[in-house]
């Protein structure tokens, strides 16, 4: 019978580096991944003031009025780098599905400060590593990111090591395909809720998530997962965690072996003021090089069995996700 919740995984056996401790740790992840596709993290060694620092900047800046907010306008389409307001995204769409739009804003950032070379800035980079766009006014603010971002790339290795070692693979057998990874960090911002929702409507519509794993950091309740026994179970909330789930990539790199879970934020009580607050959450998309190939991992394929899917590269991937949810949903792509 598989997981229905979503498991509390403690990593400080992991970073405390014994053999057994690593396997122990290995072995609940592989589980989650296999199960439901979400754990929530403790001991994950994110620098708690860090997270103080960027989670204020983000409430200054979206307590920025909208017209200084719409100076960081995201600039196009297939370019994630900056502001997006509310109702202009909506996470279902990638499902083909029509719905009013998420009630939430974002502002996003991608890699900064890559070397100047071909593969960053040549044709074959796309828009993966477009330069990021920064408000003026909130003190703080591009540090505070760039750090987090760092800081979360370095947990995004620690937990694809584990992932490794979980799969029966070397432990540094994703190192070569991340290490110039093309993810994104966004910061979501729910504002309270002034007028009632229209039908089907949602702080985050019913969508899974793109790339290799997504780290989440919320602020308060809301986040729910479908499980395999068609339940939406609440994430649980534990003091000083980090929610992560596998994601699309993820799950066809295993062929399937893994899964990448529905979620949805859904929408606090309307008439209680106490509850219907705002949320703010820390969502970091992780998203292996442009050019790393995604084919079947070598311990999922069962004797006699096929992979499932044609080998792809993570960028054209990625750039899949983000044609259907335009061309389907007729608005900016969302993550
Ligand atoms: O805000 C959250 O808790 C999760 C948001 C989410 O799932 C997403 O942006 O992909
Ligand atoms: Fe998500």
């Amino acid at each position: 019978m598989p997981a229905l919740n979503v498991p509390v995984i403690d990593l400080q056996p992991w970073f405390s580096g014994t053999p057994e401790g690593k396997a122990a740790v290995a072995r609940a992840v592989d589980d989650a991944c296999r199960s439901i596709g979400f754990l929530v993290i403790t001991h994950h060694q994110i620098d708690a003031a860090l997270i103080r620092r960027v989670s204020d900047a983000s409430r200054a800046f979206f307590a920025l009025p909208l017209a200084d907010k719409r100076k960081v306008d995201r600039p196009r389409d297939d370019a994630v780098r900056g502001y997006s307001a509310v109702g202009e995204e909506g996470l279902s769409y990638s499902l083909e599905e029509a719905a009013p739009g998420d009630l939430k804003e974002s502002f996003s950032i991608g890699p900064s400060g890559v070397p100047d070379d071909d593969y960053h800035r040549g044709p074959a980079a796309g828009a993966h590593f477009e330069p990021n766009q920064w408000p003026v006014g909130v003190a703080g603010f591009q540090a505070a990111y760039e750090e987090y971002f760092a800081a979360m790339s370095g947990l995004a290795r620690e937990l694809m090591c584990m992932f490794a070692v979980g799969l029966q693979l070397p432990e540094t057998f994703f190192d070569d395909k991340i290490d110039k990874h093309i993810s994104m960090f966004r910061v979501l911002s729910y504002p309270a809720q002034t007028e009632a929702p229209l039908p089907g409507q949602m702080r985050a519509g019913a969508h899974s998530d793109y790339g290799s794993l997504t780290v989440v950091l919320p602020d308060g309740p809301g986040l729910q997962v479908f499980n395999k026994a068609g339940q939406w179970v609440d994430v649980p909330q534990v003091a000083d965690s980090l929610v992560v789930n596998i994601a699309d990539l993820m799950m066809q790199w295993t062929n399937d072996e893994w899964v990448s879970t529905l979620h949805r934020v859904v929408n606090p009580p309307f008439d209680d003021s106490m509850k219907n607050t705002r949320r703010q959450s820390l969502v970091f998309f992780h998203q292996p090089n442009y050019d790393a190939v995604i084919e079947c991992l070598p311990s999922c394929l069962a004797e006699g069995a096929v992979a499932k899917y044609a080998p792809v590269t993570s960028g054209d991937h990625l750039t899949a996700k983000f044609v259907k949810q335009t061309t389907f949903g007729g608005t900016k792509a969302a993550a």
